[in-house]
């Protein structure tokens, strides 16, 4: 049975040793080399050092294109056009699969045509020189963005090719993404990926994780989310990692966003260990977007104010063409922009909104109902402790594409669009707080004159697209 303990430098070099060879040489990843690329790197481009000093909310779009020139020209704009504080690396579909095989024939593509015929960087395809190329040539720090539950190799060629901070997590990159995986599988696989970065730490390289909050983008109740951000992030802090940066999709009610952010930093504060920096970062709205460019924008603006009004320490910006696929680069530049205007416009004003503290207390009371039942469930293993609730039903999320969670969980806006619970399944939330869940839907169902059912979380679904926040009815 999985546990939460810190893997030996044997087990590390023996998955090493394991998992290069074909792809990838084990010398390319060799760790002397890699740290002294590392150290090579200005301070400008140290990942960790540029989120944990910064001075105001940063900005950092995703973007990956196949080939290399391109996909430096791409970061190189975001930076320059865009004003991105931290640039990322998002990896192809294919490569997240682990079809390194696909994933090259998609690349010789690309070079044939000279187009993009991969939705992302193929990383391992690149190689660590590739990488580092990649490093070397943008001015911003780097990281690598992706979806991959088993991202073993992608972890050891990006680290050793000087990205120096990596997103997901054993659930986060397993419940919204695969049905491929049980969770004990992917807990074991990112304990390697954790002690790598936690090796990369030890040796002077701060190496940031990023557990991805937004999971399934879908109406996630922000308590849910932030239960298993924490998790990831105790996760890696066992496996020596130093810095972690706790992630939060944005559902679209200012005070309940506001509300999550700061409870997000507070658990993070309370249940990390000292010896862990933890950061926030706000992904804007993950749901469907408008098709149309200025609805798109007033999407982004919103996300941009929220931002403003909570302070992540960053903030992961959306494009006006989010609704038709990979932006151009202009287009994710534009979003940038959009977020940056607004951020400015809302710097220097201070602004309360009422509501906050309670929707806090509440979110935060939620989020330590769920950590309790996760390390019962573990006898006070937190590993073992998440796959028993998992299976248990006593943390779960909502649409899940994994059977590794139960889905009994159905979430729905309430009256001013906030994400309540319609049905909680076996969720380890007290009673009072699913009267108040009840309570507030109750009174959407009154004022919309209709039944609490599985048409509201249907009309919730798709009403950001359509043009508002909430699925009202006609
Ligand atoms: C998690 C899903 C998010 O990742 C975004 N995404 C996926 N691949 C790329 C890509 N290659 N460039 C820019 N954005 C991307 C997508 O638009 C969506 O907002």
């Amino acid at each position: 049975m999985i546990e939460d303990k810190r893997l030996t430098d044997t087990e590390l070099e023996a998955i090493t040793d394991r998992i290069t060879g074909d792809w990838v040489s084990r010398a390319a990843v060799d760790f002397a080399d890699a740290v002294a690329f590392h150290e090579s790197l200005p301070p400008h481009k140290r990942f960790a050092a540029v989120l944990e000093n910064a001075e105001a909310v940063l900005c950092q779009p995703r973007a990956g294109v196949p080939r290399l020139d391109e996909h430096v020209e791409l970061l190189q704009h975001l930076d320059e056009e865009g004003g991105a504080d931290l640039l990322p690396t998002t990896i192809d579909s294919y490569t997240r699969d682990n079809a390194y095989e696909k994933a090259a024939e998609g690349l010789a593509r690309s070079r044939e045509t000279d187009s993009s015929e991969l939705n992302g960087f193929p990383a391992v395809n690149h190689g660590v020189e590739g990488c580092r190329e990649v490093v070397r040539r943008v001015d911003a720090p780097v990281q690598v963005r992706h979806g991959t539950p088993d991202a073993r190799l992608l972890a050891a060629v990006t680290l050793a090719g000087g990205f120096q901070s990596f997103e997901g997590g054993p659930i986060t990159y397993n419940l919204p993404y695969t049905s491929a995986y049980d969770l004990e599988t992917t807990i074991e696989y990112w304990q390697y990926v954790d002690r790598l970065c936690g090796a990369y730490t030890e040796r002077g390289v701060t190496i940031n994780r990023e557990p991805f909050g937004p999971l399934t983008g879908t109406l996630v109740p922000p308590s849910i989310a932030i239960a298993i951000v924490t998790i990831e992030g105790l996760l890696a802090a066992t496996q020596g990692v130093r810095s972690v940066t706790l992630g939060y999709g944005q559902v679209g009610n200012l005070v309940q966003d506001v509300a999550a952010v700061r409870a997000m930093a507070a658990i993070g504060a309370e249940y990390l260990p000292d010896s862990v920096t933890v950061t926030t970062v706000l992904h804007q709205w993950m749901g469907g977007f408008p098709r149309d460019e200025a609805r798109a924008h007033g999407v982004i603006g919103l996300a941009g104010a929220t931002a403003a009004l909570v302070e992540p320490t960053k903030v992961i910006t959306k494009s006006p063409q989010e609704a038709v696929g990979v932006p151009t680069a202009e287009s994710n530049a534009a979003g940038l922009r959009t977020t940056d205007q607004v951020l400015r416009m809302l710097d220097e004003q201070s602004i309360t909104l009422d509501g906050v503290d309670r929707e806090q207390a509440l979110i935060e009371r939620s989020v330590r109902s769920l950590l309790d039942a996760v390390y019962e469930a573990g006898d006070g293993d937190i590993a073992r402790g998440t796959v028993r609730a998992f299976d248990a039903g006593t943390l779960d999320i909502p649409f899940p594409p994994s059977d590794a969670a139960a889905g009994d969980v159905l979430p729905a806006r309430d009256d001013d669009g906030r994400v309540r619970l319609l049905k909680f399944g076996a969720v380890a939330l007290d009673d009072e707080t699913k009267r108040i869940h009840r309570a507030r839907l109750d009174r959407r169902a009154d004022t919309e004159g209709r039944e609490l059912s599985f048409r509201m979380v249907a009309d919730d679904v798709s009403a950001v697209s359509d043009g508002r926040l909430i699925g009202r009815p006609g």
